[in-house]
């Protein structure tokens, strides 16, 4: 089945929500990423805030408007209050997402991402070796980089999104997001953004915050991929290397508007 392109005006709608719903969103993110993640989210006008410890991961994920568990840097104690606080995420019907960066050889985070993926998340978002890894259908990427195109993931996303519920957000050259039995292709984006740290793990967090908006889960991560690598793209153009690509990310987002993404 040939996948849909998601519309410009599509994104452009997720990206207004973005800005008049400013969804307050639990980070349980790697140590990497946290400031770049906080930061991406703060220039899409939603709130960022990092809870880790277990008693007040499991209370603030009640408050908050979706959740992000990112297992990049997992730890067993961290695992704990992820798990609190996606417990209680569910018990409060908020959203949460799940990144399993870099499942599929090493065991604390492939145990927990299976473990977590039971647990009804809204959506997942990986790299194509992450998805496979997480349907059972591979081993894992190189490190949290991945060893093959998003392409040979898409069968994979859709029986991921089948078993758990979520809507799943291949991402690569194209990003590929589903819920099963819809499939969106997302183009756009720049190679220069797998050489800059967290371009994925700040997505994911875009997606969790996405599906606190209202309308169609899958058409809403879908138009945060599309944020996304709009605002990659326009950054590219504007920068000289990795080292100013960050900053002009940042800026790309802040003054995203409805005529780049269309
Ligand atoms: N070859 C490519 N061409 C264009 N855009 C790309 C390419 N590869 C990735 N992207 C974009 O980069 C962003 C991050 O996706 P990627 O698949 O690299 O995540 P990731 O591997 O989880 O990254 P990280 O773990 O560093 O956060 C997405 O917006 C995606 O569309
Ligand atoms: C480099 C790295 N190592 C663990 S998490 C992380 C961030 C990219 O996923
Ligand atoms: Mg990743």
């Amino acid at each position: 089945m040939q996948p849909d392109l998601l519309c410009g005006n599509q994104a452009a709608t997720v990206l207004q929500h973005f800005r008049t719903h400013r969804p307050l969103v639990h980070c349980l993110t790697n140590d990497v990423v946290q400031t770049f993640t906080a930061n991406t989210l703060l220039a899409l006008r939603a709130s960022p805030a990092m809870v880790p410890d277990e008693q007040e991961a499991a209370q603030f994920a009640a408050l908050a408007d979706a959740l992000l568990i990112n297992v990049g840097t997992l730890t067993t104690p961290r695992a704990a209050g992820m798990m609190a606080a996606i417990h209680a995420a569910n018990n409060a019907g908020k959203p949460w997402a799940l990144d399993p960066v870099a499942v599929g050889a090493l065991q604390l985070r492939t145990t927990f991402a299976h473990q977590a993926c039971e647990l009804r998340p809204a959506a997942i978002r990986g790299n194509a070796s992450e998805i496979m890894a997480l349907a059972g259908s591979g081993t894992g990427g190189r490190g949290v980089d991945s060893l093959q195109p998003a392409e040979q993931a898409i069968d994979a996303a859709v029986r991921l999104a089948r078993s758990s519920g979520a809507v799943v957000a291949v991402t690569g050259e194209v990003d590929y997001v589903t819920d099963g039995e819809r499939t969106l292709a997302v183009p756009g984006g720049d190679v220069l953004m797998t050489y800059v740290v967290g371009t994925g793990c700040a997505l994911s967090a875009v997606v969790a915050a996405s599906c606190a908006l209202p309308g169609d889960r899958l058409v809403n991560v879908a138009g945060a991929c599309r944020i996304m690598s709009c605002a990659g793209e326009l950054a590219v153009a504007a920068s000289r290397g990795p080292g100013s690509f960050v900053p002009a990310m940042l800026d790309a987002l802040w003054n995203l508007n409805e005529g780049a993404l269309a």
